[in-house]
């Protein structure tokens, strides 16, 4: 098993200190969540809102109600992982594709528990990592023109179609000094679903999983 699988599973075994039996839990998407939701039989879950199909049919393979987010209100707990996350807690999210959900699950939940390892810390966000823009096909062009005049290199995600069947321009390059002021600018051009930038939803608390345990960081 590599290292980084391990702590992806450590990370995963944290967390489960802070799920409630009888809770209905906000699911993420990703490597280091499948982590998670593996472990999820060992707690008596009311139900979970699952941030992608991905996660859903996991949770669904495992006898774990997936239930409709309009239909449950405010979620006591969302818990995903990140692509980026830098000493604010703010995020990038969005490799896999599924940051319109998560975004919409993390908004809706009253805490948001962030599991990383520690490859994932940065101090400023997109300068490794791509920030992923899911937009509305018809106004790819159109948003890839505007990034390039922001000084960002959109690269379209090829072969690739999200759950609202939009696509991701993966931009590299942007200089995102303030992740808030950033995600705003993004969220401005028209045709643009959603970014990857989660800094009005940034996570609450951050469990990351280093080769010396894991460490929990509080906003
Ligand atoms: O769309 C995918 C999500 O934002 C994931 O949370 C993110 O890509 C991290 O995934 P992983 O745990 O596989 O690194």
């Amino acid at each position: 098993m590599s290292q980084q699988l391990k702590l992806k599973q450590e990370v995963a075994k944290a967390a489960l200190a802070y799920i409630d039996d009888g809770m209905i839990l906000g699911v993420g998407t990703g490597s280091t969540v499948n982590c998670l939701i593996e472990l999820l039989p060992q707690v008596n879950l009311k139900g979970a809102v699952a941030s992608s199909q991905v996660t859903q049919d996991k949770l669904e393979a495992l006898g774990i109600e997936v239930m409709d987010l309009n239909y449950v209100g405010e979620l006591d707990l969302y818990i995903d992982g990140a692509d980026e996350v830098n000493p604010n807690l703010q995020l990038i999210k969005g490799g896999g594709g599924a940051l319109t959900r998560e975004k919409i699950v993390a908004a809706a939940s009253k805490q948001f528990i962030c599991l990383v390892d520690e490859s994932k810390w940065v101090t400023q966000l997109g300068r490794e990592f791509p920030v992923p823009i899911e937009v509305l096909p018809q106004a790819r062009s159109y948003v890839a023109r505007q990034l390039v005049k922001m000084g960002g290199e959109p690269v379209y995600r090829e072969d690739f179609i999200t759950d609202y069947g939009n696509v991701i321009l993966d931009t590299y390059n942007l200089d995102i000094t303030s992740a808030s002021e950033f995600e705003a600018r993004l969220n401005n051009i028209v045709g643009v679903v959603c970014n990857g930038i989660f800094a009005a939803n940034q996570a609450d608390k951050l469990l990351i999983a280093k080769s010396t345990g894991v460490e929990t960081l509080q906003r």
